[in-house]
């Protein structure tokens, strides 16, 4: 069997349409969407995600603010940048990209957002009404990869998922997605002592654990869905996931590569975070 892939480049335009369409409205309603981005630092990485991020906005119709600072700079002065954007009714979203340099701790930056502001669903309110089942702003990297299994109409209740990697930012909200959805959630991590044991049952593998192309074919059941969420650079100093895609494809019925899979979803559910908060701000006037 070969896989096909899931284009997530595909899907990410399909979805920014209806999400500049929307924008359109509120905006002739009063209420254009407004994202606030904070970049700390000078990783590269960072710098590109942030960049494309703004250049999202402006495509979908939506108003953004950037606000960059050096990696040595005084968290206070972001705290204090944080609670302006907060208490500025013409923001709707405000995120701070991650990483950040050492002398921040990054939970106490994401609580000082306003979980109402909180596009990336990082904010423990936010993550605790997810896990409740309740409305909030969903992480937008596992909320991308509900898309994408949706889009292709995965049959998730009574699906046996496995999803590797635990971060608060992708594993444990993807856990929660799935198990929300009716699938048989197992998560494992750097400790579980039998991955391939793991993996070779699940009808849908997502890795996440930032190990490049270390999910192998062998490891996968026939037929399973295989997501990818990982972005490192191989040996070739090229892109690539933490799948190793030539294995995996020859055995999965359906694969996201990368670059070109989950990636492109990431920014495509911020958008849609940010047009939801602006379209709270105008549901409550
Ligand atoms: N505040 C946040 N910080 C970080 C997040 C996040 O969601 N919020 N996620 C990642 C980085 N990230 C967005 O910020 C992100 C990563 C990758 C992509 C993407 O489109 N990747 C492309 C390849 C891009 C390339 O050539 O390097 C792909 O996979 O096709 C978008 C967003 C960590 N920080």
């Amino acid at each position: 069997m070969t896989a096909r892939n899931i284009d997530g480049n595909a899907l990410a335009a399909k979805v920014r349409e209806e999400i500049a369409q929307r924008a359109a409205e509120l905006t002739a309603r009063g209420v254009q969407p407004c994202l606030a981005v904070i970049l700390v630092g000078e990783d590269p990485a960072s710098a590109v995600y942030v960049r494309n991020k703004v250049s999202a906005c402006e495509k979908a119709g939506f108003r953004s603010l950037k606000f960059t600072y050096a990696p040595d700079v005084d968290p206070q002065e972001v705290f204090d940048r944080i609670a302006e954007l907060n208490a500025d009714d013409t923001v709707h979203g405000i995120l701070v990209q991650l990483p950040l340099p050492k002398q921040f701790d990054a939970d106490k930056v994401l609580e000082a957002i306003s979980p109402e502001k909180d596009v990336d669903g990082f904010h423990a309110e936010n993550f605790g009404l997810l896990l409740q089942g309740r409305k909030s702003f969903y992480p937008c990297t596992p909320w991308g990869v509900m898309k994408m299994l949706d889009s292709e109409n995965v049959e998730l209740k009574g699906a046996e998922a496995v999803v590797i990697g635990r971060s608060n930012i992708v594993g444990k909200p993807m856990a929660v997605m799935l198990l929300s959805r009716g699938a048989t959630v197992t998560v494992c991590h750097s400790q579980t002592k039998d991955l391939a044991f793991h993996t070779k049952r699940a009808d849908i593998v997502v890795a996440a654990v930032g190990r490049a192309k270390f999910l192998k074919g062998d490891m996968i059941k026939p037929g399973a869905v295989v997501i990818d969420v990982g972005i490192n650079r191989g040996e070739d100093g090229k892109l690539c996931g933490d799948v190793d895609f030539d294995s995996a494809r020859e055995v999965a019925s359906l694969i996201t590569p990368v670059p070109g899979g989950v990636g492109p979803m990431t920014i495509t559910m911020l958008l849609a975070n940010t047009v939801e908060s602006a379209q709270r701000v105008l549901d409550a006037k």
